[in-house]
Formats: structure tokens, sequence, C-alpha cells
């Protein structure tokens, strides 16, 4: 990989989650990870402890075997009892090195699974909470991935290289240590060792680093596609693509076999052989001149044993470590998109603060409102109109015009930059979150329908109304609000027919059920919220026309001083309308019922004469027998 395509995905990879986040520096990030095992200090503690015990245990092994070669086996006096006890203390200290190993291995493996346990939580519970305007600069897949595969980089990291880093540091610490204590000459001669093995990891780091990110590109290119793939098989077979994927696909897997290959022969070449080969061949030159240079000095063969054992040791520390600087960078890097994540400013706290108390009604004025996504690009443009409560109001414009941009200013999933929104004579942003919520029923252009039953799925509450209820009472509670949500838009139909009824788990997210079917138990949901206001985005836009006049009938039912806002773009469904707003290019251009607007020269009467042409050429198609093919 080149320089120039490194520092790209390096850049890629720690860029910032959003524009406004500052880059997190490596000091900041450390301090701010082991905030995060602070609450399971306990258990760190006790795994550092069972660490440096079995360290311990470990480097006394060589010196044992020291005394046992010096004190018996050259002068050759065996004492057996002296020699038993010595073989049984080597024994012992093998055993205490395994058992403490094994101790410290299972508690700091528990521990870093509640970090990450913890931090993922806090994550998913911080997105939840997420402005919907971050959804804009954020891909679902880069923020799945934030939350499965970078908190699993940072349990790699607590698992393995925080007790591989402090494990190698002590045994390199107790190898001096137990060194020096053989000779201290020896203890300085060796330190010739550590800027040697240094350099080694140094290149071993330059060398492997640009070909594990590539790595980690293809793997997440690789998924890439296949997600696309999955989601798009339909399109795929419709207009036999397989070969072009397939092709595609290939293309990616080659390039993570070749950097695979790469790291395998680096990996092979400098982890094992050529740590080795340069630590043997300077403990053998530090011998060789140890033994050359002071003749006189007689090294006892037990020392030169346990010697030349712990120089043998020390290298394994250098190896590992070698192997946890991948990890560590990944996990640099996964924590630094973690924190960015969390340093987003998420929705205001406001859930303490008390409801605000509307004027007699719920009219919702817009006053002057200008919107853009973009602050300089408005979309809404000076809007200003009045829903009366209790009202029916719709929004009718070209696609584009604008008209969802209303409903999101009104979920305050977005701010408008100009303007001021008004509900009940109260400025919008001054309601508090859960009461702007219980007020709005909102019925999107494409429901979702999540994991668990129908019932779950119509009743978002699960919560008992009066807190008095055993959870058996709770759940009768729900299935009855849902039922009669679902009666209401003739819902209850459909649902007959599913396996187990209103107990079906759709699967896939409702994959299984047709739009109109989702769009049907996504107003049943929004009837059973009990709201004051309903917003409508093209909710009935894929049921049929038996189906959508029941929901028009449903929601004539429950209108009763409740109002309701709905985008629709066929004008046909919304001509009992009390007002109908007309958008064109983010501007208000009409305002009226049906009668008065069609009378009117303007975008509503060009719009439904358009309609109304399209329906009466569908109508002769369909009796001449031809079938309008749709767009895909
Ligand atoms: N999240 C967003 N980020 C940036 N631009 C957006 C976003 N949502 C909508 N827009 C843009 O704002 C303009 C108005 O979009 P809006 O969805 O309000 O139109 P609409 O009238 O509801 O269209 P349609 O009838 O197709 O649903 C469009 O140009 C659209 O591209």
């Amino acid at each position: 990989m080149s320089q120039g395509s490194q520092t790209a995905v390096n850049k890629s990879v720690t860029q910032s989650t959003t524009d406004t986040t500052q880059p997190i520096k490596n000091s900041t990030l450390y301090r701010r990870l082991l905030a995060f095992s602070l609450p399971h200090k306990l258990r760190f503690g006790f795994a550092f402890l069972m660490l440096a015990l079995a360290v311990s245990a470990e480097m006394t092994i060589p010196w044992l075997a020291k005394i046992v070669l010096d004190e018996m086996i050259v002068p050759q006096q065996f004492q057996w009892s002296q020699l038993l006890t010595l073989t049984g203390l080597v024994m012992l200290f093998y055993v205490l090195a395994a058992g403490f190993g094994y101790l410290q291995g299972l508690v700091f493996k528990h521990s870093a699974l509640l970090v990450v346990k913890d931090v993922r939580e806090q994550l998913f519970s911080h997105v939840l909470r997420f402005p919907i305007a971050t959804f804009d600069k954020l891909s679902t897949g880069k923020l799945v991935s934030y939350i499965t595969n970078d908190t699993e980089a940072l349990r790699n990291m607590f698992v393995s290289t925080l007790p591989t880093v402090i494990q190698g540091a002590l045994r390199i610490i107790a190898i001096f240590i137990a060194i020096a204590l053989l000779d201290w000459h020896l203890m300085v001669l060796s330190l010739v060792l550590i800027p040697v093995l240094l350099l080694t990891m140094h290149w071993y780091r330059k060398i492997s680093m640009p070909v594990f990110d590539g790595i980690r590109v293809q793997v997440s290119n690789i998924n890439g596609q296949i997600n696309e793939s999955l989601q798009g098989m339909s399109l795929i077979q419709a207009f036999r693509q397989e070969k072009a994927f397939q092709e595609k696909f290939e293309q990616e897997n080659k390039r993570w076999f070749e950097f695979r290959r790469r790291s395998i022969a680096i990996d092979s070449l400098m982890l094992l052989p050529l740590t080795r080969l340069i630590g043997t061949l300077t403990a053998a030159g530090i011998v060789t001149w140890f033994a050359g240079a002071s003749m006189s000095t007689v090294i006892e063969i037990g020392t030169l044993y346990a010697f030349l054992n712990y120089i043998e040791r020390f290298f394994d520390p250098f190896r590992q470590l070698s192997m946890e600087l991948r990890k560590l960078q990944v996990a640099t890097v996964a924590s630094k998109r973690i924190f960015e994540l969390l340093d987003d400013p998420a929705e205001r706290h406001d859930n303490n603060q008390p409801p605000v108390v509307f004027n007699a009604n719920h009219d919702i004025e817009f006053r002057n409102v200008t919107m853009g996504y973009e602050a300089d690009k408005p979309v809404l443009k000076d809007v200003s109109f009045i829903a009366k409560s209790g009202e029916f109001t719709a929004i009718v414009g070209h696609t584009g015009s604008g008209k969802s941009s209303v409903i999101n200013l009104l979920m305050r999933f977005y701010q408008q930059q100009q303007g001021e929104i008004l509900i009940g004579g109260q400025s919008l942003n001054r309601l508090p979150e859960a009461q702007l919520r219980q007020l709005f029923g909102l019925v999107s252009q494409d429901p979702t329908i999540f994991s668990g039953s129908i019932v779950d799925n119509i009743d978002l509450s699960a919560t008992e109304p009066n807190g008095q209820m055993n959870p058996q009472q709770v759940r009768a509670h729900r299935v009855d609000k849902a039922i009669r949500a679902a009666q209401m838009v003739k819902a209850e139909r459909f649902i007959a027919r599913l396996p187990n009824g209103f107990d079906h788990q759709p699967s896939n997210s409702g994959a299984s059920l047709s739009v109109g079917e989702r769009q049907l138990l996504a107003l049943a949901r929004a009837i059973s919220h009990d709201p004051k206001i309903f917003l409508l985005d093209e909710a009935t836009a894929n049921i049929d026309s038996e189906s959508e006049e029941t929901v028009k009938q449903a929601l004539e039912n429950i209108q009763d001083g409740r109002t309701v806002i709905t985008v629709a773009h066929r004008l046909s469904t919304i001509q009992s309308a009390d007002n109908i707003l007309v958008m064109n290019a983010g501007k208000l251009v009409q305002s009226g019922t049906h009668n008065q607007l069609i009378q009117q020269d303007g975008d509503y009467r060009d719009l439904y004469l358009a309609q109304q042409a399209q329906e009466e050429s569908e109508h002769q198609n369909s009796t001449l027998g031809l079938t309008p093919i749709s767009a895909a």
C-alpha cells in the first residue's frame, strides 16, 4: 500500500463521526478508557495481583534449577531429601504459575467483558437519543459497526493487550532482577538486547501496520458488498446482475487474500524466527564476550543455564507485544470513534420539566418558518399557516416541495432557521420531550416493524397505565388496546389470517407483510398511542381503496377534537379536508378547501386535472385488459 493510500486509510478510520467533534488525543482517550474500568477496579486489582504472582512463580523456576545444578549436580553432592524438596518446589511453582495464570486470565476476561458491556449499553442508549439530523451524517452500516465491531476491538484490548503489556513489563523487570542476582555483569550486558528488540518491534510495526489496515479495509468492503447484494437481491436477479456482482466480490476478496498472505509472511518471519535469531546471537555474543573478557571469572554452570533460560524467556514478551501492537492500534482507533460518538450531542434531557399548559385548543401555527437541512439551502421558505385543532389539514404538492419537512419540524426532528412554530399558543421548543412525543401520533411513509409480536408492534407503551397491575393484567390490557386499535383501521382481518394472530411475530422487520399491511399496523400503532394530533405522511399511499376508505372513516371517528395533518400525493384521498395547503418548491402557494381550490387557477387544479387524466387512462387500460407496469 502506498504512503498516500495508507494516509487515506488512517484518515478515514480516525475521521470524526460528525463534523463538529474535535479529534481526541491519545492521552485523553486512555484516561477515558480507564474511567470505564473504574467501576470494576476490584476485579482488575485482583487480576493484576494474580498476574504478578504468576510471573513471580514462573521466574522462580530457573532459579531453583540453578540451585539444583550448582549445588548438587555439578559438585556431585546429592542429598536426596534436598533434591526431592527442590524438585517438589519446582513442580509447586509450575502449578502455582499455571493456577495464578488461569485466575488472572479468567478475571481479566470477565472484567473486560463487563467494561465492553457497559460501553456498548452506554453507546446504544446515546444513539437512541441522537437528534434525527445526526443520522443524516452517519450511515446505518457505520453505526452498527461502531456499536458491535468497535466495542469488540475494545474487548480485545482489555482481554489481551492490557494483560500482555503488564505481564510483559513485569516479566522483563523480573528477568532483569533475576539476572542481576545471578551476576550483575550479565545484567548490564543483557541490556544490549533491549534496543535490538525494540528496533525489531519498530520494524515489525512499520512493515505490518499498512498490511493490517489493508485487511481491515478489505473486510469492511466485503461486508458492505454482502450487505448491498442481500438487500438488492431481487433487483440483482431481475436484471441478471449475478455475474457482475460476483466479479466485484471476487476482486475485493482477492485483495483481502493478498493482504492476508503478506501478513502471514511478515508474522512468520518477524515474530518468532527473527526475534529468536537476534536473541540467540546476542546471548551467544554476550556469553562469549563475557567468557573471553573475564577468563578469571568462573561462571557456574547453573548460573549459565539460568541466564540462558531467562534470556530465552525474555523474547516472549517482545514477541507478544509486537502482536498486541496491532490490536492496540485497532482498539485505539475504535475507541476514538466510540468516544467521538459519545461526544455527539444527544437530545436534551428535559423529562423532569413540567408539561406546558396549553390554551383551550391545540391549534398548530407556522409563522414565517424557513428551514433547510443545510442552513444555506432552505427547503421551506417563509411558510405560514394555521392547522386548526380538531380539523383535518392536508398538505399536497409536487415531489420534493417540502411536505414531509413540515412534519419533520413538528416532530422536532429538525429545527427551523427562522420563524416560529406554535402549538396551542405555546412555542413548540418549550415543550418537554415526553409531552411532545405524547402529543403526536406519527405514521411515516415507510412504516417500521420491530421484532416482537403484532401486539408489541401496535402498543408500544409496554407499561401499565396506573402502576397497579400485575404482569398478566398489563399484558391483557395491551392486547385489548392493540385489538381495539386494529379494529378501528380494519387491520384485524389480515391479522386474523396470520399464524398466531395478534401473537404472530413478523420475521425480518415485517418483510413477510405487504407494504399496505405494514401501513395498517402503523396506523393502529398511532391510534393506540392516543395522541392529540395525528401526523400522517403518505400513510395511505400503499393500501387499497377499500382499506383507505376504512382508514378515512376510522380517522373521522377518532378525530373528535383531534387534529389530523396528512401529507398526500393522491388528491382523491383529501377532498374532504377542512383545509388543503399546497406547497411548491418550499413555498406555501395556495390554501383552502377542495371546492375553493378547484375554482382557482393554480397548482392544485393542475395537479388535480393531471391525476384525473392519469386515473382515467388507467381505467381505460384496465377495461381494455392492459395492466400498467409500475416502476421498479
Ligand atoms: N434529511 C435530509 N437532508 C437533506 N435534504 C433533505 C433531507 N430530507 C429532505 N431533503 C430535501 O428537502 C427537500 C424537501 O423534501 P421533503 O421530503 O420535505 O419533500 P416532499 O414534498 O415530502 O417530497 P415527497 O413527496 O417526495 O415525499 C427535497 O429537496 C429533499 O431532497
